[in-house]
Formats: C-alpha cells, sequence, structure tokens
C-alpha cells in the first residue's frame, strides 16, 4: 500500500524512528516499522490503536540511509512499507534480533597443513579445501562462494584435517601477498587522484579499457580507507562475484571480506549484514542488493562494471542500485568510486556535465594491445556448420600454440525453433505466441519467455510427419559442432543450463582457469570481467538478431556487450584476435567497433541522444499493464493516460512530460497475458516525479486499476 499508518505510542517502552514495532492490523499482528514521530494524525485519536510491542531500542538503520529508503520509495514511486521490507534481512523481517556470532569459521588443524595434494589425489575437492585454508581461516560462506561444499567440509572435518575456529580467526587469517607487481604510472595516476579526495562526497568515473588493471586501482583506494579504520561497500554484478575476485580482494588487503551472495543462507546473511552494521567488518562484496546494508563507518563505495545491467532490478522495487549508490555516498558524504570499460551513457553524460571526476586508463596492465575487431562476412561463406571456414582455421591456430580460444553466443539451448520439413509448422508457446527453443540435453522444448515447458514432439502437430528440424543454433548446438570439429581439444559450455547446480559456475570458471578446457562456449555468463589469461582468440559467433531491436539502448548494450567480450582476449599481453561472424559488416556499430572502439562509438551515439531528446538527456518513465483480457489493459491505460495528460499540462514550467499514447509491447503476449505500456518523457526527472505523484492515487483508485496487473518503472532498463 502506498501510505504509512498511524499508531499510538506504547504505553511503557521507548520507541526510536527506524526500529522494529508490533502492532495490530486488521485482525492480525503484524512487525512495522517506525518511520517518524508526529503530534497529530488526520484519525480521530479514539480510532487509533497502540503499539503492542517495541523490538529495538536502537535504530536498525543510522537516519542517513532511513532517509535515502524514503527517497528510494518517491523516486522509484514504490511503497515506503515495501522497500524497507526489500531493505531488511528475512529474519529481522519475522522479528529476530540481529546477530553476527552466527558465522561457521573453518581453519586447518596441524594435521591438515601437514597434507599434500598426494594424500587427496582422488579428491581434489577435498584438496581445494586444504589449499582455501592454508592462507588462513574462512568463513564457510566465503567458502561456498569458492566452490566448496558442506559435504566437503564435513568429510574434511571428520578426518581431523580442519576444524571450527572463533570468530577472531578471521582477522588475523587473511594475508597479504608479498609480490605484488608495481602498479602502472596510468594505475598510479588514478589512485593518487582518488587518494586526494577521500573526504567528503564526489563521484569518480574510472574508465579503464578491458584488461587495464581497473581492480589494481580500487583495492590500492581501499587499502587507504580500511587503514583509516573506514569501511568500504563494493558492488559488483550479479555473476562477477567469482572465487577469483574474492581470492585477489582478500590477498591484496588482508582483511575480512564479508560477501552478500544469493547462496547464503537467511542467518549467514544477517551475520554479515550485522557485521557491517557495527563496523567490524572492513569490507562487504556484494551484488545489486548489498547497496541497502548499513556501515556504521562507512568510508568508500565502489561500483564495478557500473554499465552492467543487473544493477537494475527488474520486478517488484525496480531501483537501480548505481544510482541509489549515488544517492548514498551524498547522503553519507563519502566518495564514490564507478568503474568500466564501457561506461553507461547515464555517467558519461555526468562526466560532459561535470558532475563526475573522469579518470581513464588506456593501456592494458599486462601489456600487449587492446585487440582488433574484424568482422567476418557470412554472406560471402560457405557454411558446413555453425561456424565459418575462416573462423576454423583461426581457431586450430590458436588451439595448435596452446591458447584458449572462447566462442560467444547469447543463445541458449539446442536450437531457437524446431520445423517441421513437411508442412512448416513450428513448435510454439500457446502462452506467448513464440517458438520453443530445443534443449536437447534436458529433452525439452522450452518457451524462454515464460520458462513452461514439454517434451519434445516425435511428429509434426500439424501433418503428423516426423521430419522435424532444428532451424537456428545455441550454445548446445555449438558446443556438439566444435567438440566433432576440434575432438582432441577439451570443450566446456558455460551458459544458464550448464551451471544450474549450485557451485557449478564457480567449479567450471576454477576448471577453466586450470586449463582444463581450450574451447569455452558460452552466453554473456562468459563476456562480463573476467580474466582468463590463456584466452588468445574471441568469435563472436552471432549478433545479427542484435542489430534490429527497437529499444533506443540497444546500440549502447550491444557496443558494451562486444567490447566486454572482446577484451576477455590477450589479457596476459599475448598477441590476440577477435572474429565477429555476421551477414552485416556494414552496419554503422559493426563498422564503427572495429575502425574505433567503445568511446568513439559511445559519442557518435550519444550525440544521436542528445538531438533526439532521449535519456541522459532526458527522463522516461513507463507504466506497464498486463492481463488476459487485452481490452482491459487497453482500456486501463487510456484511462490512465486522460489522468496524466490532464494533470500534465500543470508541469509545463518545468519544460513538460509528454504522456505517450498507450500500445502494445514489443512482446505483446508473454505467459498468456497481453501486455501493453504507456511512456512519460520529459526533459527533467523532477518533472516526471511531480506529475506521478499528483495522479497516481487517484490512477490506483480507479476499477480497472483492481482487474489488471500493472506496475510503473521510473528510468526503466527496457523501453519496448
Ligand atoms: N600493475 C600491474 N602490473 C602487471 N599486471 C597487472 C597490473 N595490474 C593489473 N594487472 C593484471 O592485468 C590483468 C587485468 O586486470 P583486471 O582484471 O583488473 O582488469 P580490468 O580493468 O578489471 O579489466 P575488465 O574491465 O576487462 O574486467 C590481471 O591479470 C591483473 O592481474
Ligand atoms: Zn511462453
Amino acid at each position: 500500500m502506498r501510505r504509512i499508518f498511524d499508531y499510538l505510542p506504547h504505553p511503557e517502552q521507548q520507541i526510536v524512528v527506524g526500529g522494529r514495532v508490533r502492532v495490530p492490523f486488521g485482525r492480525r499482528m503484524m512487525i512495522g516499522i517506525v518511520v517518524g514521530e508526529s503530534d497529530h494524525s488526520e484519525w480521530p485519536v479514539e480510532q487509533l490503536k497502540a503499539i503492542d510491542e517495541v523490538f529495538d531500542q536502537t535504530p536498525i538503520w543510522p537516519p542517513s540511509l532511513l532517509d535515502l529508503f524514503k527517497w528510494a520509495g518517491r523516486y522509484y514511486q514504490h511503497p515506503i512499507g515495501e522497500v524497507l521490507s526489500h531493505a531488511l534481512p528475512k529474519k529481522l523481517r519475522l522479528g529476530e534480533q540481529p546477530n553476527s556470532a552466527d558465522i561457521e569459521v573453518w581453519q586447518l588443524t596441524e594435521a591438515g597443513a601437514a597434507q599434500d595434494s598426494q594424500s587427496t589425489k582422488r579428491a581434489p575437492k577435498q584438496w581445494q579445501l586444504l589449499e582455501l585454508l592454508k592462507a588462513g581461516a574462512q568463513e564457510r560462506a566465503t567458502l561456498s562462494a569458492q566452490g566448496v561444499t558442506g559435504a566437503t567440509i564435513q568429510a574434511v572435518a571428520k578426518k581431523g584435517w580442519i576444524e571450527p575456529a572463533p570468530l577472531s580467526a578471521l582477522n588475523e587469517s587473511a594475508c597479504c601477498q608479498p609480490t605484488q607487481p608495481p602498479a602502472t604510472t596510468e594505475q598510479s595516476i588514478a589512485i593518487t587522484a582518488l587518494c586526494s579526495r577521500l573526504q567528503g562526497f564526489s563521484v569518480s568515473l574510472l574508465e579503464g579499457i578491458t584488461g587495464s588493471g581497473k581492480t589494481r586501482v580500487y583495492l590500492d583506494v581501499m587499502a587507504q580507507v580500511i587503514a583509516k579504520g573506514k569501511q568500504v561497500l563494493v558492488l559488483v554484478p550479479e555473476i562477477g562475484l567469482t572465487p577469483q575476485t574474492l581470492s585477489r580482494f582478500r590477498n591484496h588487503l588482508g582483511v575480512r571480506i564479508g560477501l552478500v551472495h544469493s547462496g547464503l543462507n537467511d542467518s549467514e546473511r544477517l551475520a554479515a549484514w550485522q557485521a557491517a552494521r557495527t563496523g567490524e567488518l572492513p569490507v562487504l562484496l556484494g551484488t545489486r542488493s548489498a547497496i541497502f546494508t548499513p556501515m556504521a563507518n562507512l568510508g568508500l563505495i565502489v561500483v564495478d562494471e557500473e554499465h552492467d545491467g543487473s544493477y537494475k532490478q527488474q520486478d517488484g522495487f525496480r531501483y537501480q542500485a548505481r544510482d541509489l549508490a549515488v544517492m548514498r555516498a551524498r547522503n553519507e558524504q563519502v566518495p564514490l568510486l564507478l568503474g568500466s570499460a564501457t561506461p553507461s551513457f547515464e555517467s558519461l553524460a555526468n562526466v560532459e556535465a561535470g558532475r563526475y571526476q573522469h579518470l581513464t586508463l588506456t593501456e592494458r596492465a599486462a601489456g600487449g594491445q587492446l585487440p582488433q575487431i574484424a568482422a567476418i562476412d557470412m554472406r560471402q561463406q560457405v557454411m558446413s556448420g555453425p561456424l565459418s571456414a575462416p573462423i576454423i582455421n583461426a581457431m586450430e591456430q590458436h588451439l595448435q600454440d596452446n591458447n584458449q580460444v572462447l566462442v560467444f553466443l547469447n543463445r541458449r539451448g539446442f536450437s531457437p525453433v524446431l520445423l517441421c520439413h513437411e508442412c512448416g509448422w513450428f513448435a510454439e508457446c500457446q502462452r506467448c505466441n513464440r517458438p520453443f527453443t530445443w534443449h536437447k540435453g534436458f529433452r525439452r522444448l522450452v518457451c524462454h519467455h515464460c520458462q513452461v515447458e514439454r517434451p519434445v514432439p516425435h511428429q509434426c502437430d500439424s501433418c503428423g510427419s516426423t521430419q522435424l528440424v532444428p532451424v537456428g543454433q545455441g550454445t548446445e548446438q555449438l558446443e556438439e559442432a566444435l567438440q566433432a570439429q576440434f575432438p582432441q581439444y577439451p570443450v566446456v559450455r558455460i551458459d544458464r543450463d550448464s551451471t544450474r547446480r549450485k557451485d557449478a559456475f564457480e567449479n567450471l570458471v576454477a576448471d577453466v582457469q586450470r586449463g582444463h578446457y581450450r574451447i569455452l562456449v558460452g552466453t554473456q555468463m562468459l563476456a562480463k570481467g573476467h580474466d582468463f589469461a590463456d584466452v588468445t582468440l574471441v568469435i563472436i559467433a552471432d549478433v545479427d538478431g542484435a542489430l534490429f531491436s527497437s529499444d533506443f539502448r540497444a546500440g549502447e548494450r550491444m557496443c558494451q556487450l562486444l567490447t566486454q567480450v572482446s577484451g576477455r582476449a590477450g589479457r596476459a599481453g599475448q598477441q590476440a584476435q577477435v572474429l565477429l561472424q555476421t551477414h552485416y559488416p556494414d552496419h554503422p556499430w559493426v563498422q564503427q567497433l572495429q575502425t574505433e572502439g567503445y568511446q568513439q562509438v559511445a559519442q557518435a551515439l550519444l550525440a544521436e541522444r542528445k538531438q533526439a531528446q532521449l535519456p541522459p538527456y532526458a527522463a522516461i518513465a513507463i507504466i506497464r499493464a498486463e492481463a488476459n483480457d487485452e481490452t482491459k489493459v487497453a482500456e486501463f491505460l487510456a484511462s490512465a493516460e486522460s489522468v496524466l495528460s490532464e494533470a500534465a499540462r500543470g508541469v509545463n514550467d518545468k519544460g513538460g512530460v509528454i504522456v505517450m499514447a498507450p500500445g502494445p509491447c514489443a512482446m505483446v503476449r508473454k505467459a498468456g497475458r497481453y501486455r501493453w505500456q504507456l511512456a512519460l518523457l520529459a526533459p527533467q526527472k523532477s518533472a516526471i516525479q511531480q506529475l506521478l505523484n499528483q495522479t497516481l492515487g487517484e490512477i490506483e483508485g480507479s476499477k480497472l486499476a483492481q482487474v489488471v496487473r500493472w506496475h510503473v518503472d521510473v528510468d526503466p532498463h527496457d523501453t519496448v
């Protein structure tokens, strides 16, 4: 509910703003959070109920953070209750007390330290655990982030090689790596510039080409902050939290690193949260939602790969964690460091406007040149498999030279369509009106839009023919074809399907690092931020689909993705190559990326955005609605449009808000429901805010608002 509720104070207990209380709500008792105090109410005092129980003597969040949440609720047009509930670890929502002692810590015993790889020869996982603990005690949560399962821990503990350790062991354990290569000149310049701004609020954008060693810059700056006794909050994209990242942080900083990731259970999550809140944890490393963690002594926020789409929550409370980081840094008066090889256009525009400090790294830290992208014109190739002859030849070369080859294809499954060769019928999801993807390994057809599955048919539904043929290719097919083409080189596929099991992703990445595989096939999971030292050739198998998206951000996204994937090649300083297969070698983005690189393409695309008055030079919000009955969706948005248009006449002083006519989404039917949307555009974010604040109450009150599912998306990630 888009509102707050009034209660009388507890007769004896003191209440605190930002603390939890139990209150009667309807016929139930519920846990609430006190967001403010007042000496009056809109309701007659006899109608108000009293707070039943007070849980907290001190606020859960400091006032600056509570203010941030209130701001976020207003800005993203999301009910404050849901925002706060989102920010609160589950155990606290249920009324438990914060507790940081709930942490399971393990250390080597003397017997364990005496083992060598021979004694665990048939149990490589156990050896991995022993090796990890050689550097000192670690939390179970940290071990699990590095691919160690509970079963392995139990097995090794049973042998008497490891034992539970006190929490204090963590602080002594993290060791500093003695042999760091010296920072490069560019890195040193960036580090000095950043360290001169550690007081007060500022935002810096570190734009460093792929492999330029941005992480090293973060770490040196973080070390300075930690040395002053302050805490650092580091955000990474959803799949950027690899064992490698973690060990780099541990080794370099020599302090305990707290983690927030999807593999934590509720107790571990609460323990990390509490350790951060009390100030005992020097570094908290986490994905999007870590931005909500209170930190007693915050000294710096770092957002790595700041352009990454996973910082935007795509359902419920649709916040942008990078943008919240800016607000949080301002509220808490600390510096914010954004880093990327392919900065978001929002951040580039902020640099242009002089709001962010701009630091650049233009050379690769380990030497060598950034690989050039070369397009292979598919129209002139005779294709015998998914990859053309020049690509196969190049792969042969790099593999013979003992290097790894990465083949990128952003489509899971075996084939995106299963077609009847005789009549042209194809298997289609009835709820989305889109073809099913054939997953050969799972022996299922899966709709990638609504996740519904069905068995693979033996016959055509329409004519009964048994000649069903796969059309188009996904990673599964590519993996199969490459293994057949290069039987002597092990192939691994890394995508959401091959990494479904817990820890599978961490394990596969570790195996790639160890050189177990020579050919890596994968989706964007492989593209982001990984440091695979032996990859010298990157193949981009197909980008053609992305060239035709009608989303105004399609160009930005594609250039980011291609630059990031390409950047996986030659990171240890080798000569490297990137080959891109396309039917459209003349497409302007493809051309520009080959000849100029991300910075120049970004400048060109930004100029177009400015001309067209689109974000980041304007603000946008979208109201989306869906229902089984399309006319209801259209009617609801039409009435919303008239409410908005009427009110929009009043906000003309700020340059006005354009209320676009409602229309069907690019994918008009999903999971059986029809989807429409209405966009609001304005030169200023505040104008859209003002308009939504004025009108949402009325829109929400309409009868159709109860019939259709709808939501507001401020600064949407997807706009089609
Ligand atoms: N000063 C240095 N001297 C030698 N090697 C370095 C130095 N700094 C970083 N490196 C190495 O360069 C490689 C790339 O560094 P890093 O992964 O930090 O790059 P990055 O800027 O984050 O790249 P990306 O944006 O592609 O993720 C790593 O293997 C790292 O160990
Ligand atoms: Zn579907």
